[in-house]
């Protein structure tokens, strides 16, 4: 059974977006350097969205409102991610006035204004989804 990781495409607004919220991972070591979407792996007897919401609360200390899903390559929201996982992710914005910080995972935290999206090293999946966030909000990546 493939596992279900859930991530956040955190913007700075739904309505009129151009900053993404990049975050560092800071382990397991092979991992380690690269950017990724805030969030995790589904709980066993958790909805995913309760996952998301619960990952970016213990991650970023934040609470969220999710926007819409960001659609997959397939039909529906999936994304293929390391190994046999699949992703699926939501656009999101956090509560006015929180502040993310590095709680767990992470060791660096960055917005990345509209045209500059790829200039950090993006987890491979990841970056077909940020082209998708992207078009779907018609926001320049690059
Ligand atoms: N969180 C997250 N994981 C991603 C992204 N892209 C991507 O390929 N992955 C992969 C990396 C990991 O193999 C897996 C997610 O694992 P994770 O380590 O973030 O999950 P978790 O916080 O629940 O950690 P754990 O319970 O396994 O310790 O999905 C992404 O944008 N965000």
């Amino acid at each position: 059974m493939p596992l279900l990781v859930v991530g956040a495409a955190i913007l700075d607004d739904l309505a009129a977006p151009t900053r993404l919220l990049a975050a560092r991972r800071s382990a397991p070591s092979s991992l380690a350097g690269m950017w990724e979407f805030p969030g995790g792996k589904v709980e066993p007897g958790e909805s995913p969205v309760e996952g998301i919401v619960r990952e970016i609360r213990e991650e970023l200390g934040v609470e969220v409102t999710l926007g819409s899903l960001v659609p997959g390559p397939g039909d529906g929201a999936v994304w293929p991610v390391h190994r046999d996982h699949t992703m699926i992710v939501w656009t999101a914005v956090m509560e006015p006035g929180s502040q993310p910080q590095m709680l767990e995972d992470h060791d660096e935290l960055r917005w990345l204004p509209a045209g500059e999206w790829h200039s950090v090293p993006w987890l491979p999946a990841d970056r077909p989804i940020v082209d998708a966030v992207a078009a779907q909000l018609g926001v320049p990546a690059q």
